[in-house]
C-alpha cells in the first residue's frame, strides 16, 4: 500500500516545451512534454512554462506599457475608465476595489487595464459581452502602447494554441479525443489581456489581498510576472499549503481555468490563487486569459454529458465578483 504524502511541496512544476516547438526533436522527446504537462495540470493545474520561444525584448516591453499607463494621472485612467465600455465588451480601467472573490474578503487592491481583441463599435456584434473595441489612453502614443500591445496579444493566441495542442495530447487515451479537440476554442476568442498593478502596501490587513483566494473562469491563462517582485501564492489541496510562485527568469505561469476543469470533469485542475498584499515595492504584472468562444457548447470530455456555454459561464462568474457601475452594466 502506498502512503499519503504529507510534506508540502516548496514550488510549483516546471515544463520545457522547446522539444515540442523543434522540428528536429524525436518524438519521444515531445511525448516527454505532453506527459510533463499532464503531471503538472492533473496535480497543480499550475507550471512554469519555458521554452516557448516568445523573446524576452516583447515582454519587457509590455511590462514597460503597463508602468506607463499605471503612471498616468488618475483623470487619463478614468478617461478609459471601465464602466465608459461599450455595453457588455468590458473593456478599460479598472480602478482598486473593484473586484471581491469572496465572503469575507474586502476589495481586491489591484488596479487593472483590460484589453482584448479589437472589434469595431460598428460591427454588429460590438457591445455583446467581452465583445467591442478596445478604449485605448490618449496620453499614450500608438506606437508605445497600443501596437507592441496587440502584437503581444496575437502572440499570446498563438502560444496558447500550442499549449492546447500539448494538453489535447495529455488526455486520458479512453475519452477517445482528437488531437484538434480544442481547436474551436481559439476560433475569434474572449482572450482579454490584464495589465495589474500592485501599489505598495506596507500595512497588512488580513482580509485583504491583491487579489484574493480565487479560481480563473476560463481555459488556459498565461501570467508574465515582473522580477524582482513577489506575492503570487496557489493551493496545493493535498497539504491545503499555499506555494509561492517566484518569479522564474524568462518564464510564464501557465494555470488551467475553471472552463478547462469542466470540459475535462476535473482531470485538469483549475486551482486557488491569490496575490498577498504584504509588498513594500510597486508590483506589475500582465495576465492573459484564454476564455474561448463565447458560443462554443463544451461536452464534457469522458462523454458523462455535462454541457457548458463558454460564455454563460464567464459572465456569470464575472458578475459574481465585478461591483459598482462596470458590474451593473455586466448583468443589464
Ligand atoms: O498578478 C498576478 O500575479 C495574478 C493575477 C491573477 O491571478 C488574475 O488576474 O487572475
Ligand atoms: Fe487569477
Amino acid at each position: 500500500m502506498g502512503s499519503i504524502d504529507t510534506t508540502p511541496p516548496t514550488s510549483i512544476p516546471t515544463v520545457d516545451i522547446s522539444p515540442w516547438l523543434d522540428e528536429n526533436a524525436s518524438s519521444a522527446a515531445k511525448d516527454e512534454v505532453v506527459n510533463a504537462m499532464r503531471d503538472a495540470c492533473s496535480t497543480f493545474g499550475f507550471f512554469y512554462l519555458v521554452g516557448h520561444g516568445i523573446p524576452e525584448e516583447d515582454r519587457q516591453t509590455i511590462l514597460e506599457c503597463t508602468r506607463q499607463y499605471f503612471a498616468l494621472p488618475k483623470e487619463d485612467k478614468m478617461d478609459t475608465w471601465i464602466g465608459k465600455a461599450m455595453g457588455r465588451s468590458f473593456r478599460g480601467y479598472e480602478p482598486p476595489a473593484l473586484q471581491v472573490h469572496k465572503e469575507g474578503l474586502l476589495p481586491d487592491t489591484k488596479e487593472g487595464f483590460i484589453l482584448g481583441r479589437e472589434t469595431p463599435a460598428d460591427a454588429p456584434e460590438a457591445g455583446n459581452f467581452h465583445t467591442g473595441p478596445n478604449q485605448w489612453p490618449k496620453a499614450l502614443r500608438d506606437e508605445d502602447f497600443r501596437i507592441p500591445i496587440m502584437e503581444y496579444h496575437g502572440k499570446m493566441i498563438e502560444m496558447v494554441k500550442v499549449i492546447l495542442k500539448i494538453l489535447a495530447r495529455g488526455l486520458p487515451a479512453e475519452w477517445n479525443c482528437p488531437t484538434g479537440v480544442f481547436d474551436e476554442l481559439t476560433v475569434e476568442p474572449s482572450a482579454p489581456l490584464r495589465l495589474l498593478y500592485y501599489a505598495p502596501q506596507s500595512i497588512k490587513q488580513e482580509n485583504q489581498y491583491g487579489v484574493g483566494e480565487h479560481t480563473d473562469f476560463g481555459n488556459v491563462s498565461v501570467l508574465l510576472q515582473e522580477e524582482g517582485t513577489e506575492g503570487l501564492e496557489v493551493l496545493y489541496p493535498p497539504t491545503q499549503t499555499w506555494v509561492p510562485v517566484p518569479v522564474k527568469e524568462h518564464s510564464y505561469v501557465i494555470n488551467m481555468g475553471d472552463m478547462m476543469q469542466k470540459w475535462t470533469v476535473g482531470y485538469y485542475r483549475s486551482a486557488l490563487h491569490r496575490v498577498v498584499n504584504s509588498n513594500t515595492k510597486a508590483r506589475y504584472s500582465a495576465p492573459f486569459f484564454m476564455n474561448g468562444n463565447l458560443d462554443l457548447e463544451c461536452h464534457a470530455l469522458d462523454g458523462s454529458g455535462e454541457v457548458t456555454v463558454i460564455g454563460e459561464h464567464i459572465r456569470q462568474r464575472l458578475m459574481e465578483t465585478i461591483g459598482g457601475e462596470a458590474g451593473k452594466k455586466l448583468a443589464a
